[in-house]
């Protein structure tokens, strides 16, 4: 069945289009982003939502969406996300960086002009017949400082417009490096540094944790007077009824709004004050961005579903679409060594280490590791899948390390999965053959060779004569078909292991036949995804 795709805000037609190219069912539902009621009631319909910044993808919404893998933000800022119910949930979260970037440093160069300028008051007051010539006087850019809060891809452009309009520049990043700001030609400042010097200020930082309220009361105390501010970023980034305070006082001089800590703002302290300019969120509203956007995220989202190829995913490492051919063996063999330790380990995990050898070593081991670890927590979980785990092996505080080698054996490459309880250490490898079909190589140390099927049955036992016949009797007493039989010791007389592929589950009685034996140690049942 062809996956669903729910567009549920204003994105471009394009985005419709390509989805159903791309063969993809699609419902194109915009006014859905302001309707909360309506849309819990549809998302569980969905494998996929388009979004822009209306709909909020809420932890209740999440909870509902039975269906979901992936959201897409036709745009930058994903704080209308709940991204850590997304992740626990296995839904992968996308954006389009680039997009809309060089759209909105333009939106914030022209309110930094019209508030320089008090262009829109200016305008309404000509097209009301007044001839206000002498009301409007405005302040250069030319030789002003520009304080630039963020300086990442937005940022970046914005200081590079400015520069242009002969502005000095500095930027307030603690993630930007001295070399690149030198290269930027832009002086790399701290906070107060740029507040105290700053002509204008734009800001054009994510809305986090770290970010919200960056210009607090506080802050905008030590503004230099006269200065205007610039937010096409987010709401929630100033104070809002502190900065009105400090326009009615003069302190701060102009101020450009696209963005309010409430949206759709209706109301605002900054709402009528003179000197405040403000825009309804249209920092990304032109026709290039928002069909660069569109296009970009139906193709990412199709990608996802009908390929498994991961792109600008916030909580997911990348895929191509190249890589998850090629690997698409490999995570499959990752996902099985982490579900036959998963179910062979009752005990609280404490750590992984992921040995990777060879031509796999060469691959995309962050995604690897996730197919790994979502193999070892299906037990515990059976709806995690490679977004979900990580995450929550991190909350269970289990530490995960990862070892890459060449090539270093008989096998052009393998992953040898190694987990850490209290009680003991766990291993257990394996590899792809040329036909594609992951195989196991090795348990506990000891080499095998073994055929992954749907239902396998482990057992450990002394090495002695008898326990082929006896494993294959009992089988056939209870009517268990055998696919595959392996065996494997650790030397003559020493540890051995069986590993049977059958056709069937293995019945209770023909587990309890095998114990009464008393020649194994352990009688296992093993279940795999092998779909
Ligand atoms: N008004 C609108 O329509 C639009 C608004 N935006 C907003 O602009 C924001 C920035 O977008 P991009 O430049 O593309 O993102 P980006 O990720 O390229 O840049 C953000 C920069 O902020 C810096 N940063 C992070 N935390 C910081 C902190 N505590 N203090 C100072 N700097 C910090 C980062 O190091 C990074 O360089 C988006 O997150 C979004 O909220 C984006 C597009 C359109
Ligand atoms: O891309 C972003 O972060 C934006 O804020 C653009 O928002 P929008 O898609 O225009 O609602």
């Amino acid at each position: 069945m062809a996956p669903k795709v729910l567009v549920s805000d204003k994105l471009s037609e394009t985005a419709v289009q390509i989805f159903r190219d791309r063969g993809i069912d699609v419902d194109f539902m915009p006014e859905l982003g302001k309707d909360k009621e309506k849309l819990l009631e549809l998302i569980p319909n969905y494998d996929g939502l388009a979004i822009r910044s209306a709909t909020k993808a809420t932890e209740k919404l999440l909870a509902s969406a039975a269906n979901l893998k992936v959201i897409g933000r036709a745009g930058i800022g994903t704080d209308n996300v709940d991204k850590d119910a997304a992740s626990k949930k296995g839904v992968i979260v996308m954006n389009t960086p680039f997009g809309n970037m060089i759209t909105t440093a333009e939106h914030a160069i022209a309110m930094m002009f019209a508030v320089a300028r008090q262009i829109p008051e200016a305008s309404a007051s000509t097209h009301a017949g007044k001839w206000e010539k002498s009301k409007f006087m405005g302040v250069e850019l030319t030789g002003k400082t520009l304080g630039v809060i963020g300086a990442g891809n937005i940022g970046g452009i914005v200081c590079d417009r400015a520069r242009a309009l002969k502005m000095r520049v500095m930027a307030y990043d603690p993630f930007l490096g001295e070399e690149k700001a030198e290269k930027m030609g832009v002086q790399k400042v701290e906070l107060d540094e740029l507040l105290a010097n700053a002509d204008f200020i734009t800001l054009h930082v994510p809305f986090t944790e770290q970010t919200k309220n960056i210009l607090s009361k506080e802050n905008i105390a030590k503004l230099k007077k006269g200065v205007r501010i610039v937010n096409c970023a987010r709401g929630g980034l100033v104070d809002e009824d502190a900065l009105a305070e400090a326009l009615k006082s003069g302190h701060v001089a102009g101020a450009a709004f696209d963005v309010f800590a409430v949206e759709p703002a209706t109301d605002s302290p900054l709402f009528n004050l003179p000197n405040v300019v403000v825009t309804p969120h249209l920092g990304a509203a032109t026709t290039e961005a928002q069909e660069n956007v569109a296009l970009q995220v139906a193709e990412q989202m199709s990608d996802y579903l009908l390929t498994g190829a991961v792109t600008n995913a916030l909580n997911m490492p990348s895929v191509t679409a190249e890589e998850a051919k090629v690997m698409g063996p490999w995570v499959k063999l990752a996902g099985h060594l982490g579900n036959f330790i998963g179910q062979m380990t009752d005990e609280p995990i404490k750590a992984i280490n992921i040995l990777y050898d060879g031509t796999v070593a060469e691959m995309n081991l962050e995604a690897l590791n996730c197919g790994v670890i979502a193999g070892i927590m299906k037990k515990a979980n059976p709806d995690v899948n490679m977004v979900s785990a990580p995450v929550i092996a991190k909350e269970r505080g289990i530490q995960i390390s990862t070892t890459n080698q060449d090539k270093s054996g008989a096998f052009d490459g393998y992953i040898k999965v190694t987990v850490v309880t209290d009680k003991r250490e766990r291993s257990a490898a394996g590899t792809v053959f040329s036909d594609g079909k992951p195989r196991f190589i090795q348990i506990k140390g000891i080499n095998i060779d073994a055929e992954i099927g749907s239902h396998m049955l482990y057992t450990t036992n002394e090495d002695v004569p008898g326990i082929i016949g006896t494993l294959g009797a009992t089988m056939g007493k209870h009517d268990v078909n055998i696919a595959n039989f392996t065996l494997g010791r650790a030397g003559a007389g020493g540890e051995a292991i069986a590993l049977l592929y059958i056709d069937h589950p293995v019945p209770q009685a023909a587990m309890d036949d095998l114990t009464a034996t008393g020649m194994f140690s352990q009688v296992k049942p093993l279940t795999f995804d092998v779909g």
